[in-house]
């Protein structure tokens, strides 16, 4: 299991256990509106590190980039909506737009 559906798991778990000292069973009980509200407030915090020069600048990306996602699974698990759910629909996306097939081609 990779990281991103190790956290996922973990959040699912929140959801269905809710263990009161949890920060996601906080947001989990603010629902959509406390949820978005750390989505929004995330994704201003990406753009701004993006800005951002240097090597302290790439590591601020990266870091905002980890509260940004786990926000946004934190939304999914909320909704119901299964990792592989998204997984599904960017397949699907590459399906359409034939860039998969460009990429899996073997080089000659
Ligand atoms: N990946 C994360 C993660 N990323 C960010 N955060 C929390 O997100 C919050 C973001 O910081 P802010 O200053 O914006 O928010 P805050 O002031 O603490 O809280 P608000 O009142 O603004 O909501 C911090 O409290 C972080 O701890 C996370 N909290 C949990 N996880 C993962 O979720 C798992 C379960 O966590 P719990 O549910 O808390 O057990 C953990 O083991 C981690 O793997």
């Amino acid at each position: 299991m990779n990281v991103l559906s190790a956290l996922m798991a973990v959040i699912e778990d929140r959801r269905a256990n809710p263990p009161e000292k949890s920060y996601t069973t906080k947001l989990f009980n603010g629902g959509v509106p406390k949820i978005g509200e750390k989505i929004m407030e995330e994704a201003a915090e990406v753009v701004e590190a993006a800005g951002e020069e240097g090597d302290e600048g790439r590591q601020h990306l990266i870091y905002e980039a980890g509260d940004l996602i786990y926000h946004l699974f934190v939304m999914l698990g909320h909704k119901g909506i299964a990792l592989e759910e998204v997984e599904a629909e960017l397949g699907r996306r590459f399906g359409v737009s034939g860039i998969d097939e460009k990429a899996s081609r073997p080089q000659k």
